[in-house]
């Protein structure tokens, strides 16, 4: 591999907890080429420990400032593994974008400015790669008065936009997220609600499974039409953008109302699976239904793509529109966050903006990320 090219690392542990995705990119003439892309599960013990710092505990602080070490590590490895893979030295790559994991989440606490925390040790990450890393990109978004989420819509643009049509892409991550890539240029773009999270919840304490591959399990059972109706009843649905959400609001005490409210804990698990499949589904494509009634292509990305039974789903929800996945269109569903944070990195180190106000609410253009020099 060309080690004189710029080379960017992306890093991404979303908010399924799945693991930590990477890829190895370089950016030439506005277009994003990912020459690599790995993957390194989260340790089971770890995983847990993030998992239960999206809710309060004891010794919090401590808890928190060690798992950010260990993730750190994590990155850290995948970045060793995709560098001896490229055969490139660490001095070849330019910067490596570090997301973090979002542990809270309230870009508007209180009415006012709030706050967005991802856990991460950056410092840690440079020292043991002995690559510049940038992260922590959501806090200046938030400080302008934005969400500081979603941020990949600029790079949804960039990357699959088309002149002259209106062309939306679904992200399908713990969270979901759509970007409305209009055909004047414009874009907006929100989160909708949960895609995986509350599944891949749902999943494990009856299957014992981490996700439901394919949504097979789901395809088994059948929609409970009272719980539906009142998860779609859930005002996060209905308000206008912007908006962003995460575990803080659709976390396992969320869904535990949901079926107590509607007399549904004896259903059985399948059913309840359907049932959460069928609100990914229709609280994304009433979203693109009612921001973009124009649009005929879906690029849908994130590891729901590889859920078959909701992109059939989705399909079915929205006829008339062409359901792709981003494969299709030059970048794996795996692979798009995570190059994401690799242009995210790049656009911080060239000292330009990335955060799209018309999608956060922000003030205005920002620089987003801080820099942790090799
Ligand atoms: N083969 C598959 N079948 C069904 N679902 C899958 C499959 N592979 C992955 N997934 C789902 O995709 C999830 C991971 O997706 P992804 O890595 O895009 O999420 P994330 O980046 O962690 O989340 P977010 O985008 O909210 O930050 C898994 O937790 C699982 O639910
Ligand atoms: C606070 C936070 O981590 N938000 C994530 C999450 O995962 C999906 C959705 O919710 C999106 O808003 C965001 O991630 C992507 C990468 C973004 O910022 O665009």
């Amino acid at each position: 591999m060309d080690s004189r090219a710029r080379w960017y690392f992306g890093l991404m542990s979303g908010t399924s907890l799945d693991g930590i995705d990477g890829v190895l990119a370089e950016f030439s003439e506005g277009k994003c080429r990912v020459a690599l892309h790995g993957s390194a599960p989260l340790a089971p013990d770890l995983r847990a420990e993030l998992l239960a710092l999206n809710t309060s505990g004891n010794d919090e602080l401590h808890r928190a400032a060690l798992a950010a070490n260990a993730l750190a590590r994590g990155y850290a490895g995948l970045v060793h593994g995709l560098l001896a893979q490229a055969g490139l030295p660490p001095e070849a790559v330019h910067a490596i974008g570090a997301h973090g994991q979002t542990v809270r989440h309230r870009p508007q606490a209180f009415g006012g400015t709030g706050y967005t925390l991802q856990l991460n040790n950056p410092a840690l990450l440079a020292e043991c790669t002995g690559i510049t890393v940038v992260a922590d990109f959501r806090s200046r978004d938030v400080a302008a008065g934005g969400q500081g989420a979603p941020l990949v819509p600029a790079f949804h643009q960039g990357v699959f936009g088309q002149a002259g049509r209106t062309v939306a892409v679904l992200n399908l991550g713990g969270i979901s997220n759509l970007s409305i890539l209009r055909a004047g240029g414009g874009v907006l773009g929100f989160d909708c609600g949960p895609a995986n999270a509350l599944m891949d919840h749902w999943c494990e304490r009856h299957t014992g499974r981490p996700y439901d591959a394919a949504g097979a399990w789901a395809r088994s059972g059948r929609p409970i039409g009272a719980l539906l109706h009142a998860m779609l009843a859930e005002p996060f649905l209905a308000a206008p953008p912007p908006k962003s959400t995460g575990r803080d609001l659709f976390n396992p005490r969320w869904l535990a109302r949901q079926l107590d409210g509607t007399g549904s804990g004896d259903a059985s698990p399948q059913d309840v699976q359907a049932t959460l499949a069928e609100f990914t589904a229709r609280s994304c494509a009433q979203e693109l239904r009612r921001h973009a009634p124009e649009c005929g292509l879906l690029i849908v990305c994130g590891g729901g793509a590889l859920n078959q039974y909701l992109m059939e789903r989705l399909q079915a929800l929205l006829p008339g529109v062409g359901v792709e996945d981003s494969g299709c269109h030059g970048l794996p569903p795996l692979q798009v966050e995570a190059a994401a944070f690799a242009w995210l990195a790049r656009q911080c180190m060239a000292g330009e903006a990335a955060n799209l106000p018309s999608v956060t609410g922000a003030r205005g253009a920002r620089i987003l990320g801080a820099i942790y020099p090799a």
